[in-house]
């Protein structure tokens, strides 16, 4: 039996290489956890925004699915990008019995402001994919929607959290601080206890695909077979450093990039590998 282990998204594409599949492959390949990919929507977008989507015929992503899953299985699961109904249904019904760590970052709308997800099923998500997930990753808009109050500080984060975890069903959630004033804190809430996970709020716009980032790390570390808290540590430490070395690449919100340092050609001294 080998002993590589392995992770799968199922999300959407990002030609411009920061966010969606290419920035889970990218992390999942720096954890050194073999990464496979099941797509869901083909993006037209880069650091500017979103210019169209075109969504795959719902039986095409059951068959890229049933493809990677009959032949390798993985060891952990997240979802990115799932714009449509019968996309989340069919996710929930394929995975339900899976007993293996899922991830679900419940991606909405992107920075540019361009939505990713069809405003109605943002109730199909809710409903049927968070009581299956280990871990839930909302920013804080994503948050909001999902509560229905607003986020304006650390309390509130708490308190949306309690609700994500005991009234939608989640295992365990992080609403990240990313959309908040002052430093960067994020809440892990796994029913039990509250964890905190602070960083400096570094000073950049190049913040493309800090979401995607974020939860595929959690992924690969589960996957490792990392408990839930080991995992989001690890993973708030690998997207700062991504955020401080992220790229000037494009016209808009550059990339963040773990490796952007190398790529930069920058001293390794300080980077948490
Ligand atoms: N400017 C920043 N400085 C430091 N950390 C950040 C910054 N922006 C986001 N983060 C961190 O990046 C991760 C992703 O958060 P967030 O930006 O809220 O997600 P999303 O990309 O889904 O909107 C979180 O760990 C958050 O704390
Ligand atoms: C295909 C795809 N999935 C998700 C996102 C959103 O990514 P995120 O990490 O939240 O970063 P921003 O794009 O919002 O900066 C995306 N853009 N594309």
């Amino acid at each position: 039996m080998s002993h590589v282990k392995s992770a799968l998204t199922i999300a959407g594409t990002d030609p411009s290489g920061g966010a969606g599949i290419q920035a889970d492959l990218k992390t999942f390949q720096e954890r050194e956890v073999y990464g496979m990919s099941v797509i869901t929507s083909v993006v037209a977008q880069n650091t500017i925004g979103v210019q169209r989507v075109i969504h795959l015929p719902i039986d095409f992503i059951e068959e890229q699915f049933d493809a990677v899953w009959n032949d390798i299985k993985p060891n952990a699961i997240k979802t990115g990008m799932i714009a449509t109904n019968e996309m989340m249904k069919l996710i929930a019904h394929k995975i339900k019995d899976s007993q293996i760590p899922y991830v679900i970052d419940p991606v909405m709308i992107a920075k540019s402001g361009d939505p990713l997800m069809e405003e109605a099923s943002r109730a199909v998500i809710r409903d049927t994919l968070l009581p299956l997930a280990t871990v839930v990753t909302p920013n804080v808009p994503e948050a909001e929607w999902l509560v229905n109050f607003s986020i304006k500080t650390i309390e509130d984060q708490k308190e949306a959290a309690r609700v994500i975890v005991h009234q939608l069903g989640a295992q365990s959630v992080v609403v990240k601080g990313g959309h908040m004033e002052g430093e960067a804190k994020d809440v892990l809430y796994d029913g039990e206890a509250f964890h905190y996970f602070s960083s400096e709020r570094i000073d950049t716009h190049h913040t493309h695909g800090t979401g995607c980032t974020f939860s595929a790390c959690i992924t690969a570390e589960l996957a490792k077979g990392r408990t839930i808290k080991e995992s989001v540590e690890l993973s708030k430490r690998f997207i700062t450093d991504a955020i401080k070395y992220s790229l000037e690449l494009g016209k808009g919100n550059g990339p963040t990039n773990h490796w952007g340092y190398r790529l930069q050609g920058l001293p390794t001294k300080g980077v948490r590998q």
